[in-house]
This record gives C-alpha cells, structure tokens and sequence, in this order.
C-alpha cells in the first residue's frame, strides 16, 4: 500500500490508489502513470530507489499474510520490503503442472495466498512442450506420426480437464481445445508440405502448451469459487528479439497492453501463461530457455509485485552441489547479485535475465518447493535484506566447472606490448571458444585462461599459427595447455570486500593439500575463482565449504577402544550431542571407532545411537594408520581428535605423529606420559609447538580435576612442594572392603566387576598403575623422572606375574590369599588400616609408592568405595593441604573426565562458555 501511495506522490494527480474502490477499478493502480507516453523507461530506476524502500520498509504499519494460512510469505520477514494489498505473482513450472492432483495442489496455494491481487505464471503441463516442438520437428521432416502425436497430447489434456472441471467450463474448455488441435492440425500439415517451420510458426505451435495448463487452472480455480480470469500473454507481453537469440522485454507497451487488458477484465486472481509472448508486430514468440520464470520476473515488475514466488522440486538454492557436498544447506536469502553469480556456475537457481526485471523494483524473488511447503525456500532480494553479518557468511555458495582447461601462453616478448591480450583472444574468438576466466599477473610475462576442454584443441592450434612467428623468434616461449582442469569459485557479495575471507578460503585449500593452478578475482567482488586439477575438484569444494559452513567447533573425532571407558564415552557422547550442538554450538563427529580387531568408519559422523550394531553389521579390517587418515583428510571438518581409550603403548606411539598432523590428542591412557622420559618430553614439545591439544585429565583420579588443578597451580606461580595420596581407585577399594572374614581375591574380583582395574588388574596389585600416575604428576610439576625410578611395592603373588592370562590369574589368585590376610591382621590388631599410597616430594625430586598403614582416624582411613585422595602442598596451600577427594575409578566418571577434555578443546577451539 505505501508502494502505491508513494508512487502517487511522484508521478500522478490520480484519485488516491489506496481506497479500495479505485484500486480495484483500475487493478495495476498506478501502474500505468510510472509509464505515461511521455515518461521514459529511465522512470523505472527512480521509482522506488532502495533508500526510498528501506526507510519505508521500516515502517510499522506493514500487512502480512495472516499466519494461519498457507505461509506463502516465509523468508519474507527477513526483507524490509513494503507489503500489503497489492499484488503477489507465482509461477509454477511443468512439474507443478504435471497431473490433474498437482493443479489441484497449484490451486490451493493460490487460494491460500491471502494477497489482495493475486498473478499466477503458468507452464505447459510437464513434457508437453517438448512433445509440441517434437511435433514441428516431425512435421518438418515430413514424419506423419506427429498427427497421432498430436493426438496424444490432446488426450492428456482432455484426461485432466475431465478430472478438473465439469459442466459449462469443462465443455467450454474441451471445444477450445479441439478447435485449437484442429488449427494445429492443419498448421503442422503447412509445416510438412513446406518442409520448413518459422521460428514463430515453431512459437506458436509450441505455446499451446501454456494455454491450455492456463485455461484449466483458471477454470478449476473458479470451481473453487473464487473469481478468476486467464491471461494469453501474448496479447500482453511484448518483447523484441534480439541478435543472440534472447529477447528484450518492451515494458512500456506491455505496459499499455496490459492496462488495456485489466481495463477489460478486473479480476482479482489472475492465471497467465508463461513462456509466450509477442513481438511489437504480434508475431508470437516465446521467451526462449526457463521463458516461465522470466515472464513471472516481467510481469512481477509490471504490476509492481510485492514478491514473486517461483515454485518448483528444490527446497531452494544450496551452499553447494548437495551431491558432493552433503553438508550443503539450504540459503535463506541470496543477494540478486549472488544469484546471479551462482547461476553462471550452472547452480539450480535462476537465469540471470530473471532477475533484471525485479531488480529494478526490488522485489523479492522466493525459490520454493511445491512438494514440501513446510521449507520456506531462498529469498532472492537487494542486498540490505540479505542476513548475514558475520565473516563467514560474506561467502554464500560454491559452484565448481568441470572438464576445463587451462591456456597459458608465455614469453618476454608479452610484457609492455599492446595488442598481445587482443591478438590472443581474437584467436580465441575466431574458432568460437568460450573464455570462462583469464587471469594475467601483472609481470606480463604470461596470460592464462580457461576454456571447455573440448574447445581447446582448435584454440591451441589457433594460437600456435597466430603466434608462429613469436614462438619461433623466442618472444614468446610457449603455449601450454594444461588439461583435466576445474573451477572452484566462492560466491558472495560481500567476500572480496572483507579482509580476511580470502585467507580462510585459500587456507581450507591449503589445509586440504589442493595445489591452486590459477586465480582470478574481478573487481564485481562476487566471486574468487581458482582454477585447480580436476581430480581435487570435489575435496576442494567441501573443504571451502566445510571451512566457512560448519560450526568452528565442529570436531570430527576418532575413537580408538570401545572397551569400558571407550563404550560409556560413546553413550555418554550420544545423550549429551545435541544439547552440546544447540547451546554451545559444538558439534562433535564420531568418524570412526576401530577395535583392535575391527573398525568402523563413517563419511558423516556414526550414528552414536546404533554404534553397536554397526560394529556388527559395518565393520570392517582394523588399520590404525587407515584409520587416522580416514579421521583426519576425509573430511575437512576444521579439528581432529583422537580420543586414546585403549591402555595400549602401540597406540600411544602415534601420538606425536599425529601431533605433528595438527591431529589433537585427548586420552585417559597412562602410557605416554608414563614411558620413557625423552619421548615424553619430545611429545610435550612437539604439542607446544603444533599448537595442538594434547589432553589427559583421567590419567590420573580419572573424572577427578587432578591434573587440571596441578597445571593450574603451577601456571599461576604456586611451587607445588609435594603430592601424596591414594591414587588407585582399585586398591582403595580393595583395602576399603577387605575387611573381617573377606578375602584379598574376592575383593579384587569385585573391583574388577566393577571396571575399576586396568584390563590387566595386575597392572593396579602391582603398583604400576600408582607408579605410573607418581611420575605422570611428578613429570607435571618438572621433575625428570623415568617410571623405573620408581620402587614399587608389588601385591601380586609372585608365582602370577608372568606367563598367565588374565582369567588364568583370577582363577588362582585365591590360592594365595593367606599372604595379604596376615598383614592386614597385624594392622587391625594395631587399630591401623593398609592404605597403598603415593608421593611425589618436588624437593627431593623423588617419587615413591608404599603400602602403609595408617590410624583409624587418618584421613586416609576415612575413604570408601574407589575414592581416590590427593593433597598438594603447595607454597600457598603448605599449612593446610590443597585436597581432592572422590571415585578415582569406574567407567561413568572416568568416562566424564575424557569427554570433559573433549570440551575443554571445543573452548580453546573457540566455544562459547
Ligand atoms: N577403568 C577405569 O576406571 C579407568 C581407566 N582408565 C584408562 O582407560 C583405558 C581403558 O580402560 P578400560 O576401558 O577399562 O579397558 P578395556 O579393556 O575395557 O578397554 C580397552 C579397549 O581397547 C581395545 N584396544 C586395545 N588395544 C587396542 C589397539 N591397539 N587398537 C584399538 N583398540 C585397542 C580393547 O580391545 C578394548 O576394547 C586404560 O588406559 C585405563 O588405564 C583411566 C582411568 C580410570
Ligand atoms: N585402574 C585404575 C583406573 C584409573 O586410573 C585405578 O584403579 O585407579
Ligand atoms: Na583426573
């Protein structure tokens, strides 16, 4: 409404076109004032100007679609565009048209549309056009079967008016159509007598298509009780050809034309056909390729549409070729300009043309599915509407060009003469090849550009004879052409402009190992094509699409062990993903689970709710190496982790190669930071310099902040004098229930059951397990000890230590129980308890672990269950020690303390806390 106030305001002495009488007397309102006999088209681009319609769009007292209907105008709240009672236009295209029940469906949207005025472009029912121009063709080639074929189409239309209509329109419909099947009849027989069509004798045979699919949702529409007129466009829409096989709308006599029309039939819903049209001599012709949409975008601009929506199969215009891209998502809004760059790149979007004649009104173009109204579809619109101000969004989409090659031509003798870059692509033109991208570095030395690599033959041949002489005298020194080439190109209006998106582009391609053949970056700023081989075509693409679509804490994460703590990390992962992905924005990818047997991989992330079944169903050969790469160069997501479930050395060795990949590392497996001493330290660099993480929380007191804490202290300046505690959640529970007539093997049985023992439990009766996590945190606060410097105190019956399995060992521990019963006797008699402890004593650089007994009221004493104890003195914590206390085994918080590392990576990695 504002829309037409304004347009009033500016260009007629008009009765005001906001009552609803006059508007509906004259129905394209103001319309024709824009385009008096004395006013020049140039009116168009003042009409209107984007400021005008931003500071109107601003206004609050804007109509809307009334939300319980059919949402038409989703994506549309985005646009600050004027919208009320003026006019919508749709289109819909063959597929919509298919069959009676999809004209139904074309019909609901239409009568679902609370628009005021409603002009609904139509196509041919789906295949009918190129049943019509395979008729001319027939006819042409004098092949008489194009009677019986016309016929057919006949009979396809006559099937689906029966379905549609009935009574007075129904018969009115079917005598137009024989009249019009008789008229082609004998058109088609003039066409084979003379062996030869007209382009527009071809036009106007073909565009019966849209007439008839016009009549019969128009007539149908009426069924339904509201009022409707359909419009052959022909009588309105007039364009001239022009030489390249296009035609230029002639928008002030379609205008008068129209007005004239609307004059004679005031409807209020109209049906046009798309695709046909006329010349300034009414000769019919058709608005050649994707001719639909571009009546839609004409007539959209005629009657000042407040949006045009093109309805078609597609939820909209994607990020990238969802066939390559599977993380490719659906636009919401695209700058006329962007969509005019994707379409180059051959993206599904709209021909180019289609956007000019909106452009200059700024009306919204929406792309939306017919099959899935529940998508609210790509907005095309001016670029103050389009939504995104971040960084990442300055790049829209990415569309690649196959089959390409690259020209380059060479020599000293190029630089500082005129006429070189002329004479090169005259040659070009000569054998008609189409130049794609040219890029020339301003040396001069060279020029390069890319062409079809079917064309490229004819244009090296061309510029070898062109330059003969040149290449000959040593001027130029080569003409290279380089094949199996591919073009990437980054769309976005706001890219080349903002500092910065280059870099990150480039980088991704970096990253990914792709080698970059060519740049080029005209000064449009709407794209950065790269020319690149074509076999990295597709991993270039995701891995600039991943780069600027995905989530910067999307973590692509391999999982190695899906023993106890790897199993529960799973289900852990799986209940908590979505909250993570929802408020944190992380999105973890499990990419692969190997065993030490078998492994699973997965292109996408594996579905953590079935991750047992596939280890069934989908597994396949365990190849840690394979694994690793699978994780990591698959995929492209920006991080990779590999979470170390496994208590394995052989996996831990691979931590510094995969360090140094970029690859983080994040484990509750003692064995690396427990080996030996060079290698640890060399791995401790290593991850400094990488700048990757390297986590290891449930080391030590599993879920307990133990080794958060310690590094916390230490970074903040505290010296840590010592560190003792009971460190085993195996052995604090074994000494916490072996007690009165319990035996020292049923004890350990039941730690065991209860997943709080190494997969070895010899490793905790042993003292390795505690020895090992003595120099984990001696090594922490700077001490170079080697695990052997350590005494330990050895639980294990001796005639068990080696040669046994497992299950072996279980079975005969019991044997030996006398032995730990006498000594916790003795203790009990003494009011004691055995408690296995360790130390680190910083000043003496020593670490030790001891069994020893200790009062009844000592801390120490008070644990239960697998509680773990660990008191820091410290130089700020030396009169009270700084103490932890809790499980310090079994799987839920073991399992915890690795995914809390997991997250502590997502916020280094930038998550909001
Ligand atoms: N259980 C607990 O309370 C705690 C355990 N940890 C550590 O967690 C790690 C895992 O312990 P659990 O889950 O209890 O052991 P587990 O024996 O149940 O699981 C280990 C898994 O790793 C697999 N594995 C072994 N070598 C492998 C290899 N080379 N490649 C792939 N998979 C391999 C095994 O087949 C098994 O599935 C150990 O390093 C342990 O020290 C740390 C803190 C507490
Ligand atoms: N087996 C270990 C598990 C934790 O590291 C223990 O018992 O403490
Ligand atoms: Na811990």
């Amino acid at each position: 409404m504002e829309r037409s106030v304004q347009c009033q305001r500016t260009f007629s002495s008009a009765p005001a076109a906001s009552h609803p009488h006059h508007r509906r007397r004259s129905p394209i309102g103001p319309l024709a004032l824009r385009f008096a006999p004395n006013q020049q088209p140039l009116d168009f681009a003042r009409i209107g100007t984007s400021s005008e319609r931003g500071r109107k769009g601003m206004s609050s007292n804007l109509v809307f679609a009334s939300a319980t209907e059919l949402s038409l105008d989703q994506g549309v709240e985005n646009c600050n565009l004027p919208k009320g009672d003026m006019w919508s236009v749709h289109k819909f295209g063959g597929t919509c048209m298919g069959t009676a029940e999809r004209i139904q469906n074309v019909a609901n949207i239409v009568l679902g549309d609370s628009s005021e005025r409603k002009l609904v472009v139509v196509s041919a029912m789906s295949k009918v056009t190129d049943m019509m121009y395979n008729l001319v063709q027939k006819a042409q080639a004098r092949d008489d079967t194009f009677m019986t074929d016309l016929d057919d189409v006949s009979e396809k239309h006559m099937l689906t008016a029966r379905i549609l209509l009935d009574g007075d329109d129904l018969a009115g419909f079917l005598s137009q159509l024989r009249a019009d099947i008789s008229n082609l009849k004998a058109m088609l027989s003039a066409i084979s007598i003379a062996g030869h069509a007209t382009e527009s004798f071809s036009d106007f045979v073909v565009g019966h298509g849209e007439i008839w699919s016009a009549q019969m949702l128009s007539y149908y529409i009426k069924k339904c009780g509201r009022p409707c007129s359909w419009m052959d466009t022909r009588q309105v829409l007039i364009v001239n050809p022009t030489s390249t096989n296009q035609v230029d709308p002639d928008y002030l006599e379609s205008e008068k034309r129209l007005e004239k029309w609307f004059s004679q039939q005031p409807a209020d819903t109209i049906i046009a056909t798309g695709f046909i049209a006329s010349t300034p001599k009414n000769i019919p012709t058709t608005l050649k390729r994707d001719g639909s949409d571009f009546s839609a975008a004409i007539m959209g601009a005629l009657v000042k549409a407040r949006q045009v929506t093109i309805w078609t199969d597609v939820d909209g215009v994607f990020s990238a070729d969802p066939r390559k891209v599977s993380e490719a998502q659906i636009l919401k809004t695209l700058s006329y300009q962007e969509a005019w760059e994707m379409s180059y790149f051959g993206a599904n979007v709209l021909h180019p043309r289609t956007i000019i004649p909106v452009m200059k009104y700024q009306i919204p173009i929406v792309i939306r599915n017919i099959f899935n109204l529940a998508a609210p579809g790509t907005m095309i619109c001016p670029e103050e509407n389009v939504d995104g101000k971040r960084l990442e969004s300055c790049v829209k989409a990415f569309a690649t060009i196959d089959n390409l090659a690259l020209v380059n031509v060479e020599g000293t003798g190029m630089a500082g003469v005129p006429g070189t870059a002329s004479a090169i692509f005259a040659s070009v033109k000569d054998v008609g090849a189409n130049v794609i991208m040219i890029s020339q570095a301003s040396s001069e030395h060279s020029i390069c550009f890319a062409v079809p690599e079917k064309e490229v033959k004819a244009v090296s041949d061309a510029l070898e004879s062109r330059f003969r002489h040149a290449l000959d005298a040593g001027r130029l020194s080569k003409v290279e052409v380089i094949h199996n080439c591919s073009i990437l190109a980054a769309v976005g209006q706001k890219m080349a402009s903002t500092p910065g998106v280059s870099a990150t582009l480039f980088d991704a391609l970096a990253k990914a190992n792709i080698n970059v053949r060519a740049i080029a970056q005209g000064c449009s700023e709407y794209n950065i094509t790269v020319v690149l081989k074509q076999e990295d075509c597709v991993r270039a693409l995701r891995a600039a699409h991943s780069r600027f679509y995905l989530s910067k804490t999307t973590i692509a994460m391999g999982i190695i062990g899906p023993g106890l703590i790897g199993g529960t990390l799973l289900d852990q992962l799986r209940d908590q993903a979505a909250v993570l992905k929802e408020k944190l924005n992380i999105d973890l990818r499990v990419m692969g689970i190997t065993g030490t047997r078998t492994m699973i991989l997965s292109n996408l992330g594996i579905d953590l709710t079935k991750w047992k079944e596939l280890q069934k169903e989908e597994a396949q050969v365990a190849d840690l190496e394979k694994f690793a790469q699978h994780v990591h160069e698959n995929h492209f997501f920006p991080n990779t982790v590999m979470v170390d479930c496994t208590a394995d050395t052989r996996v831990a060795n691979h931590y510094f190669d995969w360090l140094c990949k970029g690859i983080h590392v994040i484990t509750p497996n003692k064995k690396a930071n427990s080996g030996p001493l060079d290698r640890y330290l060399k791995l401790r660099t290593q991850q400094r310099k990488s700048y990757t993480h390297y986590f290891y929380e449930a080391t030590v007191g599993a879920g307990l902040p133990i080794i958060s804490t310690l590094q916390g202290l230490l970074e903040t300046g505290d010296k840590i004098l010592s560190i003792e505690g009971i460190f085993s959640g195996t052995l604090s529970y074994i000494f916490n229930n072996f007690k009165g007539t319990r035996t020292f093997s049923d004890v350990v049985a039941e730690a065991k059951e209860a997943g709080f023992t190494e997969p070895d439990p010899r490793e905790d009766l042993s003292g390795t397990d505690v020895a090992r996590k003595v120099i984990i945190l001696a090594r922490e606060s700077g001490l170079k000890l080697e695990l052997s410097d350590i005494e330990i105190v050895n639980l294990v019956p001796e005639p068990l230590r080696e040669n046994l399995s497992i299950e072996e060992f279980m079975h005969q521990l019991p044997k030996f129980d006398g032995d730990l019963t006498k000594e916790r006797n003795d203790a009990e008699a003494a009011g004691e308890v055995l408690r296995y402890v360790g130390a680190v004593d910083v000043s003496k650089e020593q670490g030790s672990v001891k069994l020893r007994r200790y009062s009844k009221d000592h801390p120490f004493a008070q644990l239960s269950g697998s509680d773990n104890i660990i008191a820091f003195t410290t130089m700020r914590y030396k009169n009270q020690p700084l103490i932890i206390r809790g499980p310090g085994a079994g799987a839920e918080v073991t399992a915890g303390g690795v995914f809390s590392d997991i997250l502590r990576l997502a916020s280094y990695l930038g998550a909001p806390s």
